[in-house]
């Protein structure tokens, strides 16, 4: 079942994932640049560790790997490995070594030594069985040749076990900043990436199994490849050989040249026998998609019935039952697919208990040694003892190798996720810096279109408008009629898919995001709930002021929280619970569960505007972006935080305007404060104008309005 290196099957199904891709990756990565179809049109070359992750997922049937599943071990999959090792293992490594080049190389040099004393140890033990047995028969047994045997064994130890503790200490501390290097690089990453990007499904297995790559680091993680399992093959192969060698002095000369071999065949079959007999690990890499879809259900249900967000309406809507039901049925299908997997795998080899057999192999040049007048009692111990050393180290070897094998191929998922370049960051040569307009944002769209991944109708289309400098706008219109889409892509969320976007006079996808956000201030219609302090829910709109109390009251104040932030047990020390969230309280913790405090919506929501208004008031911040900021607010304060948005985007000296405001609204009693008001339906601008040349034209706006008041 070997797929050919250059003539792997493409499902045209596959081919749009890759497509997407193709704009994540710089130039060094090569995709198709057509959809290929049959096993007659090769993909591409291999060339890079991502065309070797990508093309180790799949199948020869053309179907994908789920992320996290194992490879086979196959001569198409040996060339990919080599071919990752070649792009990015070295560099990876040496990388690490340069984090602590004199421990690791301690660690290395350390490990290989430590793995000869196995051999020292059975021939130290053989020593003194000879030495005894000499005593004994020669009649001239005498205690101190023996204890002095016995002390030379015991210093032996002793110096082991010294060694061994100096070397675990040594590896703790290189594995603690090989975990942190990675960890970091895979929090950085995550981070790094836009939505876009990581809605990417391609993008979303890749950092699943770099995922995975990092978590081998840590202890309690899957253990499938850490510098240390590279080590460690080079050690067991190294403890091998020298048993191999103690077998082979003790058996060539002493006997005929077949006991030799019979001796090395009996000790390298088991090698032989588990790679046959053994199972593949992770059956789910042959999950089909029916059972992943179980998988995937089984799963959920399973979230549905822990998540304690769900609990009033599981409750109120009597969901119990179908849950379970669900479970079940999804549960028995992944468990019907498991043992599936099981029967297939177990081979009458792998039924068929060769262990005994083969210890029983082992004896034979055991006994054909006894033969031999030269063979004496410690020797025959000694070569005991090392072919069960050879077996069990050849059983370690066949293991740990197997783990190496699948953790280069989600190594190269973690070198290739470095690589990944934001969807929407901008080429170096078109990108240009934002320069904020003194008297508010300038925006001109036009004909934009935005479909979602795998929807076939167009979320917006054909939305164009315009926005002077210190003009405010408000979207209204009908549910599903594209507001806060329309909104995530002149943010910078999302990128149109067609059209033309131009942000003070430049085009917006010339803007580098994170550069772009800081002239910005939103509030979103799903705003973040964070499981903290109210200070630091509030402060998050502006971290560089998250230690200024001043600042942080100031944005309270102007998004009348006041009253709600007083009334909790410890005002801005009072940590927020936020639903569906499991906190977890170290012992010690600034934030212990138990000094939770639940807040109603309106409050929560008082909050969000609070965080805008953090940033709101900079002079670098030329517009302002609400989406359904005062949904939960009752009329008052609705009011009074419209008037407070009207305050900021004025100068307080002048009272011109010096920020452009958007906001999305359904109060049509608010949609009348802005200059200009674009009314939304089926994904495109119906209506736009002037609150009152839009009642005048008597269409679907002021339909709309009048059945509002
Ligand atoms: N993540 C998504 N994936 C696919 N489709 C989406 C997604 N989010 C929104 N949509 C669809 O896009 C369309 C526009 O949604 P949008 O949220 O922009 O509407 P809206 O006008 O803000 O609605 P509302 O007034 O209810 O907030 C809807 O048909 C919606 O189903």
């Amino acid at each position: 079942m070997c797929m050919p290196l250059r003539r792997c099957t493409w499902s045209s199904s596959m081919y749009p994932l890759f497509k997407v891709a193709l704009r994540l990756f710089p130039d060094d990565y090569y995709l198709p640049s057509e959809p290929m179809h049959g096993p007659e049109k090769p993909p591409t070359s291999v060339e890079s560790a991502y065309d070797a992750w990508l093309a180790s997922r799949v199948l020869p049937r053309g179907e994908l790997l789920v992320p996290g599943a194992h490879r086979r071990f196959s001569l198409v999959n040996v060339k990919l490995a080599y071919i990752i090792i070649r792009t990015c293992a070295f560099d990876f490594f040496s990388h690490l070594l340069s984090l602590h080049p004199v421990r690791t190389t301690l660690m290395m040099a350390l490990n290989i030594v430590r793995s000869i004393f196995p051999a020292f140890r059975g021939y130290s033990q053989a020593l003194i069985i000879d030495e005894l047995q000499s005593l004994i028969t020669s009649g001239n047994f005498t205690w101190s040749r023996l204890l002095h045997l016995v002390a030379t064994e015991l210093v032996r130890r002793i110096f082991e076990s010294l060694l061994d503790s100096f070397a675990a200490s040594n590896d703790t501390i290189v594995m603690d900043s090989a975990r942190f290097h990675v960890e970091y690089i895979q929090m950085e990453q995550r981070i790094r990436l836009d939505i876009p990007t990581l809605s990417d499904p391609v993008v979303r297995d890749l950092l699943h199994e770099s995922d995975l790559f990092a978590r081998s680091f840590s202890g309690s993680g899957f253990g499938l490849l850490s510098p240390l399992d590279f080590i460690h093959i080079i050690s067991l192969v190294t403890e091998l050989l020298s048993h191999a060698l103690l077998i082979m002095s003790l058996t060539v000369g002493a006997t005929h040249y077949g006991v030799l071999l019979l001796s090395i065949f009996s000790a390298t079959l088991p090698l032989f026998v588990t790679w046959f007999a053994c199972p593949q690990p992770h059956s789910e890499s042959l999950y089909s998609p029916r059972e992943a879809r179980a998988a995937d259900r089984q799963e959920k249900m399973r979230n549905l019935a822990y998540n304690d967000a769900h609990r009033p309406e599981i409750e109120l809507f009597g969901l119990g039952d179908w849950i379970l039901r669900n479970w079940a049925s999804a549960r028995r299908v992944v468990l019907a697919s498991e043992q599936s997997q099981q029967f297939r795998d177990s081979s009458l080899l792998s039924k068929l208990n060769f262990s005994d057999f083969l210890f029983a192999l082992q004896n034979i040049p055991l006994v054909l040694l006894l033969q031999t007048s030269s063979a004496s009692l410690g020797s025959l111990t000694l070569y005991r003892s090392s072919i069960q050393a050879v077996v069990l180290t050849s059983r370690n070897l066949l293991a740990t190798s197997r783990m190496v094998f699948q953790g280069i191929f989600f190594m190269s998922a973690f070198c290739a996720g470095k690589t990944l370049k934001p969807q929407l960051q901008p080429d170096e040569e078109d990108m240009v810096c934002y320069q904020p307009s003194p008297r508010g944002a300038t925006i001109i769209a036009h004909k934009l279109s935005y479909t979602y991944p795998g929807c076939s109708e167009p979320a917006i289309k054909d939305v164009s408008f315009t926005l002077q400098s210190g003009e405010t706008l408000a979207i209204v219109g009908y549910n599903g009629s594209g507001k806060s889409t329309l909104a995530k892509v002149l943010l910078r969320i999302m990128d149109h898919d067609f059209g033309d976007l131009s942000i003070n006079g430049f085009d917006i996808r010339r803007y580098d995001p994170p550069d772009y956000h800081q002239h910005l201030t939103a509030v979103f219609q799903g705003f973040s709930k964070f499981n903290t302090t109210v200070r630091e829910n509030v402060g998050m709109g502006r971290v560089e002021k998250l230690r200024s109390r001043t600042t942080i009251e100031t944005a309270i104040h102007l998004a009348e929280a006041d009253g709600v932030v007083n009334s909790l047990p410890l005002g801005l020390r009072t940590i927020l619970e936020t639903p569906g969230f499991e906190s977890m309280s170290y012992s010690g913790s600034e934030y212990p569960a138990s000094r939770q405090h639940g807040l109603s919506g309106g409050e929560w929501q008082r909050l969000s505007i609070a965080r805008a208004f953090m940033r709101a008031n900079e002079p670098e911040v030329d517009l302002l972006l609400f989406d359904e900021p005062t949904s939960s607010l009752d009329a008052h304060a609705q009011n009074q935080i419209f008037d407070t948005i009207e305050r900021i985007s004025r100068c307080p000296q002048t009272g011109e305007r010096i920020k452009s405001c958007i906001f999305i609204t359904h109060r049509l009693s608010t949609a009348r404060r802005a200059d200009k008001v674009a009314l939304m339906k089926n994904g495109t601008i119906s209506e736009f104008g002037t609150h009152a040349e839009l009642l005048q034209m008597n269409g679907a706006y002021a339909a709309l309005y009048r059945a509002s008041v």
